[in-house]
This record gives C-alpha cells, structure tokens and sequence, in this order.
C-alpha cells in the first residue's frame, strides 16, 4: 500500500474505534505495512483525531526515514509481530474494557473461546465448535522484552488474529486494514460475550 492511502485507512481506522469506545485517552497505536516500509502512529495523541502528520514512515528494517515526533512508545511490538506473522499487513492496537478485564481475570497464558457463531468472524475459523485461543502475555514497560516473549511462544503458538496484554488490551493482527478492523470487532463481540457469561455462571 502507497504511504498516503495507509496514513488514511489508519485515521478511518482509529475514528471507527474510538467511536466504540476502544481508544480512550491517547491508549492504541496503529500500523500498516507500506510499499517502502511501514506507517505507525506518534506517541501520544487522541488516537481517533489523528491527522496525517501523526504519523512517522520506517523503513523495512524498522529506522524512522519521515515524519516528526516520537514513534508509538510501542512501536517495537508491532515490528516484532510483522516479523513473526508473515500474514500480517496491519496491526490495531486497542484499549477496551473488556479486553482489559477479561485478560486481567483470566490467570492462565491463554483465553480460550468455544461455542460462539461469531468466532467465524476470524480468518480461518469455520465452526463455532473450533476452540479459539488468543496469547495472553504479562504486561511489561520494557516492550523489547514484551516482544521477546511474544516470539518465544509463537514458537510454540503460532499467532493468527492477535494477543492480548494484561491489564492493557488487544494487539489485532489482519492481511488488510479491512481484516485487522473485522478481527477487533469479532474479538470485542467475543471478550464481551465471555465477561457476561462469566458474571453471570462465575467461571472461566
Ligand atoms: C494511556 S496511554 C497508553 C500507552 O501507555 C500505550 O499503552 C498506548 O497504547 C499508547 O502509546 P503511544 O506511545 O501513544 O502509542
Ligand atoms: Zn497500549
């Protein structure tokens, strides 16, 4: 995608999702894979008003080449995952409260999803009985060592539509802005779905 056009599809994307009430505060950052490199949103502005100069141009190998400003303070995460997914053209970064709940209350690596229609949302999934696990990872300020972490238990279990981060929220990965977008909100139906049930049966 041509440098301008993803600066665009980003700034729809963060209007859609702090419509939903995903991005509050200057919480999220965006990318896209460009022709030349990548896009990825400047630290700290309201992530659903972006212009296009809130945004910086990095080169394939992840060095800023334009744009003013700090890259996103979790810009390494995001390299990191376009390293591992070969699949992966845009990554969403959102902080909803379902995603930051439900990943606080479930203690174990993983959230694992059965029985809805809606995980067919996600790439690749054909049934509602197919079990979907999403990697939880602990929250950490150092995001070189987050994102050493994410790659040592890709190695294990792959990552196919996102992670999820402790008390902090969701990483969506997609091969489109159009995919990523579809997999945060089949993923935010879902987390809601499970936080309900969970009041109301008490249990993972
Ligand atoms: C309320 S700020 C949240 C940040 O610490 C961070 O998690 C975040 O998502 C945004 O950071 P940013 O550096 O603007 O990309
Ligand atoms: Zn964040």
């Amino acid at each position: 995608m041509h440098t301008q056009a993803a600066k665009l599809a980003l700034i729809e994307a963060g209007a859609w999702v702090a419509q939903q009430g995903w991005v509050p505060a200057t919480g999220g950052n965006f990318s896209i894979k460009t022709d030349s490199g990548f896009v990825v949103t400047a630290s700290g502005f309201d992530k659903g008003k972006l212009t296009p100069e809130q945004f910086l141009e990095l080169n394939s190998e992840g060095a800023i080449v334009a744009g003013s400003g700090k890259p996103s303070a979790e810009t390494a995460l995001h390299l990191k995952l376009y390293a591992l997914c070969d699949h992966a053209q845009c990554i969403l970064h959102t902080h909803s409260v379902a995603a930051t709940v439900l990943s606080r209350y479930i203690k174990g690596e993983q959230l694992q999803i059965c029985g809805y229609e809606m995980q067919k949302s996600l790439s690749g999934i054909q049934s509602h009985e197919e079990t979907l696990s999403i990697a939880i990872f602990d929250n950490d300020q150092d995001i070189e060592r987050l994102a050493q972490y994410v790659a040592q238990r890709h190695q294990t279990t792959p990552i196919r539509h996102g992670v999820l981060i402790r008390g902090h929220g969701l990483y969506a990965v997609g091969q489109s802005v159009q995919e990523t977008r579809r997999h945060i909100e089949g993923l935010e139906f879902l987390f809601a779905c499970e936080l309900e049930r969970i009041k109301l049966e008490g249990r993972q």
